[in-house]
């Protein structure tokens, strides 16, 4: 198919889906779809490979969830640097944390219709090698160039024969006069403002998503941060194959990734969506003195050169698929901060759940499909809430701006440091492979009563009314910012 068939979708079908978008989510949902035998438009403003410093780093869960729509060699041949684990610094010290063992997990579903011919399986390239993946005793992440990415999964999209691919801009959703969804209104060069028909319509617009608000007036993402990133060349990464986060009760986290075998992704969160004025200077005090010792070079070249970029962190909870003919998913439905890098894996995730329970329905029986929305919102509340609340969690952690902060900051890292079950539990649901928000309860409770312990030990024995005094302040700061979040994601 060349590129001028972008722009000659036909009007006068019904499709069986129509997806608006084609980021990450958007090509997973139709490849999905469309070997299930379903006739599927996608409709994106632009098919060129996009340059954007989001989503580079995909978790174990996320690689797990493509294996099981047989799109896993998606992460192949664009030189994506195989991910084994993370490392934490806090003021100079560091812990290694490797990604979960295989063994604990269960195996990978594979989707019928969806895996064949080994496409469930990484292929070797230069970066990628099929062994270490496939037979290795412990699971897998992977980072690489975002558009690259995009690349292979839209060119996934492109072999399917099912799909129509179109180019434009949608700038409606189509109601009819009972209110239900019925397709989307598009924006094409040189062929005008055409209507679009499908039994189910999927918003996979993203996170600067239009048409989020077509489930809900209200369903409008909380912005309180910001990342500011810079592309790092040939730096020597403290612990190659890892992602790094770099803590300090000084400066707000900085994440760090190789993203090829030349490029390096530095993610620096700054507290607010305010930027300041003069960004190298900011960098330069309030991170530059921080950043481990082997990245200086390759980062001083960085902020010399001062080519910042830079996007909100935003938190969206899941709002319910309530609207006949309307499926809002991937970051237009939910999103988290991405410092626990989990956006993908979610996304990824639902659609695995989304494929199980509709991919073999006849979608113009649209009661049905509704029905099965509804069961999604709730079932999705067992991985969901792990990797979003998690997210919060950490950046207020990571980010403490009160002392009971501070002190939980370093009960966290002092926690990691034990090893054993303290790293092997917490890294579980970073890697987005334990869906048990009541797990991560625990672990996160064990995390403010290590660091009450610590305060204690700090303390001594004449210290021990003060000692309490801060064990409570330190536990009720632990509550107020982990539960309404769980609860939020839970019960709403
Ligand atoms: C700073 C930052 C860093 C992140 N890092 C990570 C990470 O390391 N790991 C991770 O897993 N996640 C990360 N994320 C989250 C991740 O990028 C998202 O979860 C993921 O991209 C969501 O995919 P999506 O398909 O829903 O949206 P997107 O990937 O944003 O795709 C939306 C698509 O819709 C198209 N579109 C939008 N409007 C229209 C329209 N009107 N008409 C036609 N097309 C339209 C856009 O062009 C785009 O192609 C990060 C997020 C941020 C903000």
């Amino acid at each position: 198919m060349s590129n001028t068939d972008l722009f000659n979708a036909d009007e006068r079908k019904v499709y069986d889906a129509v997806i608006i978008g084609a980021g990450v989510i958007g090509p997973c949902i139709a490849t999905a779809l469309a070997r299930k035998g379903k006739k599927v438009l996608i409709v994106e403003r632009d098919w060129a490979e996009p340059d954007r410093i989001i989503g580079e780093l995909m978790h174990p869960g996320g690689i797990r969830a493509l294996r099981s729509l047989g799109m896993v060699q998606a992460i192949n041949n664009i030189d994506a640097i195989p991910v084994t684990g993370y490392t934490v610094f806090y003021n100079g010290e560091k812990v290694d944390i490797p990604y979960p063992y295989k063994a604990d997990l269960e195996p990978v579903e594979k989707l019928k219709d969806l895996v064949k011919d080994g496409n469930d399986q990484v292929l070797e390239d230069a970066t990628i090698h099929r062994k270490d993946f496939e037979d290795g005793e412990r699971e897998r992440g992977a980072a690489f160039v975002h558009g690259k990415f995009l690349t292979n999964l839209r060119n996934m999209v492109a072999k399917e024969s099912n799909i129509t691919r179109l180019q434009g801009n949608v700038i409606e959703v189509l109601r009819n006069e009972k209110r239900e969804v019925i397709g989307c209104k598009v924006d094409i060069e040189n062929r005008g403002k055409v209507d679009f028909k499908g039994h189910l319509t999927f918003v996979v617009d993203g996170i600067f998503s239009h048409f989020r608000k077509e489930l809900r007036d209200d369903h409008i993402p909380a912005k309180d941060s910001s990342f500011v990133g810079m592309a790092l060349y040939h730096a020597k990464m403290p612990t190659p194959n890892h992602g790094h986060v770099i803590l300090g009760p000084q400066h707000s986290p900085v994440i760090c990734y190789q993203v090829s075998p030349e490029e390096t992704r530095i993610l620096c969160a700054y507290n607010s969506t305010t930027l300041p004025k003069d960004l190298k200077s900011w960098m330069a005090k309030d991170v530059q003195p921080y950043i481990p010792e082997s990245l200086r070079p390759s980062f001083d070249t960085a902020l010399a050169a001062g080519k910042f970029r830079s996007l909100p962190n935003s938190y969206l909870p899941a709002k319910i698929n309530d609207v006949m003919g309307l499926c809002v998913i991937g970051d237009a439905l939910n999103m988290r901060h991405p410092l626990g890098g989990g956006g993908m894996t979610v996304g990824l995730q639902d659609v695995v759940l989304l494929i199980k329970k509709i991919g073999d329905l006849d979608f113009s029986d649209r009661t049905t499909i509704l029905d099965e929305l509804l069961d999604l919102h709730y079932d999705r509340k067992s991985y969901a809430p792990v990797i979003n609340v998690l997210s919060i969690a950490l950046y207020a952690l990571f980010a403490a701006d009160s002392d009971n902060l501070r002190d939980l900051q370093r009960g966290c890292f002092r926690y990691f440091q034990r090893g054993g079950d303290c790293v092997d539990t917490p890294i579980k649901y970073l890697a987005g492979v334990n869906p048990h928000p009541y797990q991560l309860t625990r672990t996160f409770f064990a995390v403010a009563l290590y660091t009450i312990y610590l305060k204690f030990e700090e303390r001594g024995f004449l210290g021990l009314p003060v000692a309490l005094l801060e064990g409570i302040m330190i536990l009720i700061t632990a509550v107020k910012v982990f539960t309404p979040y769980l609860l939020g994601e839970i019960m709403g």
